[in-house]
């Protein structure tokens, strides 16, 4: 068996189609054990709008004070993990729906607790337990809340939280599912991209706002035991009779 971890970003999971389930569902037909891993950064905004309660984001993360931890974590476990599991399980996939600060599934510590408040970087996975469920069946569905120091939660990005998973996991494949059809210059999807590409982009600025933090993801990713890493679109087919879509990471560029 081989492992995928499946990053959903927020953008895109009220336009998840049949296909992209189509996909997922040829994966796990070729083998593939697949772990689910979400955001929801457009839903806990609106919630926060809702309750007018400011928040912004420093360098991709978003500042989260006690307030905002609170709402955080009731748009992700009550609402944007159950919609996801509901969804899986219309189109016949087994789920369980987990918030990551549950059984200690995701250990977090605090970034920079001044400046950032509540939010956290991923210090330990519980990846015996995640096996397990996967090996009876059932793909787990997790938010990006970590178990902080004394009893605190932390609110993690989803992209670093989905990265640490899949290292920890020795995933064979990541993937980023996210509201375009991967990385895009001039217009223009990149099918592969290199770490040095990754880089000057980001410094020129054809990489930016949310696409920083999915890059810098699935480079810290892509290592020894995490050799195929792909940012897709979740509108559309990813995976079909063998071929992937969107923009696959590669250590030096591919020439076709
Ligand atoms: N070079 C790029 N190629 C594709 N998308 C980019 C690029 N630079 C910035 N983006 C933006 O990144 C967005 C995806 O990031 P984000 O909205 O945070 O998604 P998610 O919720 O899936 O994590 C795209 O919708 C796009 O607006
Ligand atoms: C610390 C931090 O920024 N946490 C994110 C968690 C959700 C997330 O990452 O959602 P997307 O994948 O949709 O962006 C947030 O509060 O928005």
């Amino acid at each position: 068996m081989k492992t995928a971890v499946v990053k959903c970003g927020g953008s895109v999971i009220g336009e998840l189609s049949d296909s992209f389930f189509q996909s997922m569902k040829e994966m796990m037909k070729n083998g593939y054990r697949i772990v689910f891993v979400h955001g929801g950064g457009p839903e806990i905004n609106s919630m926060l709008e809702k309750l007018h309660v400011k928040s912004e984001f420093k360098d991709g993360l978003r500042v989260t004070s006690k307030e905002v931890l609170d709402i955080a974590e009731l748009v992700l476990a009550g609402s944007t993990n159950r919609k996801l599991v509901r969804m899986l399980q219309s189109h016949g996939i087994e789920a369980i729906g987990i918030n990551s600060s549950d059984h200690r599934i995701l250990q977090a510590d605090f970034i920079n607790q001044d400046e950032l408040g509540y939010v956290g970087d991923v210090t330990s996975v519980h990846q015996e337990f995640i096996q397990n469920l996967c090996e009876q069946g059932v793909l787990p569905v997790l938010t990006p809340i970590g178990l902080g120091p004394n009893h605190t939660i932390l609110n993690v990005n989803a992209d670093h939280a989905a990265s640490a998973i899949a290292k920890a996991l020795q995933a064979d494949r990541f993937l980023m599912v996210t509201d375009v059809d991967g990385v895009l210059h001039k217009g223009e999807l990149l099918s592969t991209l290199t770490e040095k590409e990754a880089n000057s982009f980001i410094k020129e600025g054809v990489i930016n706002g949310g696409m920083i933090p999915k890059v810098t993801s699935a480079l810290n990713a892509f290592s020894e035991y995490v050799n195929h890493v792909h940012i897709v679109s979740g509108k559309k087919s990813f995976y079909n009779a063998g071929k992937w879509y969107g923009t696959e990471l590669t250590k030096e560029k591919v020439t076709v």
